[in-house]
């Protein structure tokens, strides 16, 4: 009826990435066809999942991947019909400032020997540990947001999957990993490189971020075929929001002028869209959802008239640079004696190596990619870095290049044993789904967040407060029941 209508939200979602399409998508679902959702987004959709073009060709410009574990994306990756591109596993090399410490082999089998060789069973070990954790805690997390069940922090989400997690958050990933049992080596080594490719810090963050870098290093993970990015668009489209390409600046608390007595907030925004450019407006909502870091990001926004001040969150974002070359890997300072020799993914184990991987890359398109391997000078390679490299820390890299490109991106919290977790809810009706990123920050981590928010927002606008904060599952899920759920 039009007075059931009266009672559904106006809600403004800030940010367009996979953590804001996929709210949308939630809350449409949760609110059904008829309830408002404008979406803010001042660049293109997409966020960490955007693509970059190099001579006709697109690459993913982030570091984005997926595990065969991570339901939600392999669920969206099927419901909107995507192919996967599967990421090769083999050649390895792990670099410090000496040199080349340790590379695998093109050849599968040869390279496990070497990996068992130098690291013993650890890779078994870990391989256990990670398969372990997911199954009997990780998961738990699907089927409490199946039963509709929400948190208003990561602590207490972190808390209701395992006690465990919540403990990992607070001590180093170096003491979680000697606890489980594997050697210093693959500290120092693997699990370092891992982190500095994944992350770009190292073994000293917390267990938990420790324990998804290095599922994010595990074989077989994959990416969508033209690219992560269309399933934020997907989801976009599903959720039929309304897109405002602008740039909030603003969210100010007000009452709610149709005169509820409820509270409200009144959105200011800049459009960016080349045919609107600079005007600013602004427009009222119920629930505002922030979908984008709030701290470290060049256009800040600011919350004015709160009668309460809002938690503060003091989650230093860090900023990782993606440098695209195409050209030629620089033989002397690898000490290879051809392009080919050059392991394709190239880690590092040292803070004091200034790059933290260079890896060969594939495009997003397969059928564009010729038949035949490029030419060596051809070759497109992504080097993540901490700082924009020099002109001599570029030809420390590479010998020759054809082209040069870098893509800056506030990618992921520093991360510290002990680091304050943010809450979800800011204040009445106001949410963020990048709390979730102070756990740990991969594309799968924003999907639970953002679907823990619309949850959150669902139940407190209808009061039911029975499904939020409680942190023990009413009935466990049978298996059917799981393997049934439709996002
Ligand atoms: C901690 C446990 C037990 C499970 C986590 C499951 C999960 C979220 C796995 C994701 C693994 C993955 C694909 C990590 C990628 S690392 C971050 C990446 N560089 C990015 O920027 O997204």
């Amino acid at each position: 009826t039009e007075e059931d209508d009266d009672m559904l939200p106006r809600i403004g979602i800030i940010g367009a990435g996979i953590g804001g399409t996929s709210s949308a998508y939630f809350l449409r679902q949760l609110f059904g066809e008829k309830a408002t959702i404008d979406i803010f987004e001042a660049e293109k959709v997409g966020g960490r999942t955007a693509v970059i073009k190099i001579n006709g060709l697109n690459y993913e410009a982030g570091g984005s991947v997926i595990h065969t574990k991570n339901k939600y994306m392999v669920k969206f990756a099927e419901k909107f019909n995507k192919s996967a591109l599967t990421h090769s596993d083999s050649f390895l090399g792990l670099y410090d400032n000496k040199g080349i410490v340790f590379e695998t082999s093109k050849w599968a089998p040869i390279a496990l020997a070497k990996l068992i060789w130098r690291y013993g069973f650890d890779l078994y070990t870990i391989r256990e540990w990670t398969k372990n954790l997911v199954a009997s805690k990780f998961d738990r997390i699907y089927e409490f947001q199946d039963k509709g069940m929400a948190f208003t922090t990561v602590d207490d989400m972190l808390r209701a999957m395992s006690e465990d997690f919540l403990n990992m958050t607070q001590h180093s990933l170096r003491d979680v990993l000697r606890e489980v049992g594997v050697s210093q080596r693959f500290v120092d080594e693997l699990a370092m490189a891992a982190m500095r490719a994944n992350y770009g810090q190292t073994v000293d963050v917390h267990g938990f971020v420790g324990a998804v870098s290095l599922l994010g290093a595990e074989p077989g993970l994959w990416s969508v075929v033209n690219g992560n990015k269309e399933i934020s668009e997907d989801l976009l489209k599903e959720s039929k929001a309304s897109f405002i390409e602008a740039k909030v600046l603003s969210v100010a608390l007000m009452k709610d002028e149709r005169g509820t007595g409820n509270i409200a907030y009144e959105v200011e925004y800049e459009e960016t869209h080349p045919d609107k450019k600079d005007k600013t407006n602004s427009k009222e909502y119920d629930i505002v959802i922030v979908a984008a870091p709030l701290e470290g990001s060049k256009s800040k926004i600011s919350f004015v008239d709160f009668t309460n001040p809002l938690p503060s969150i003091s989650q230093k974002y860090h900023t990782t640079i993606a440098m695209f070359v195409q050209g030629c890997i620089n033989k002397t300072t690898f000490n290879v004696n051809s392009q080919g020799d050059f392991p394709p993914d190239m880690l590092t184990v040292s803070p004091d190596v200034f790059f933290n991987s260079v890896g060969l890359l594939s495009s997003v398109n397969p059928e564009k990619q010729p038949d035949v391997a490029p030419e060596a000078d051809q070759a497109v390679w992504k080097t993540f870095l901490n700082k924009v490299p020099s002109e001599e820390q570029i030809s420390i890299l590479f010998e020759s290049r054809q082209d040069l490109r870098f893509v800056e991106w506030l990618a992921y919290p520093e991360y510290s044993p002990n680091m304050k977790l943010p809450p979800f809810q800011l204040y009445d009706r106001l949410y963020y789904i990048n709390a979730v990123e102070s756990a740990a920050s991969a594309m799968e981590m924003s999907v639970i967040g953002s679907r823990n928010v619309a949850l959150l927002a669902f139940n407190q606008w209808f009061n039911h407060f029975d499904k939020i904060d409680e942190i023990h599952l009413p009935v466990p899920a049978s298996k059917t029941e799981k393997d049934n759920s439709e996002l």
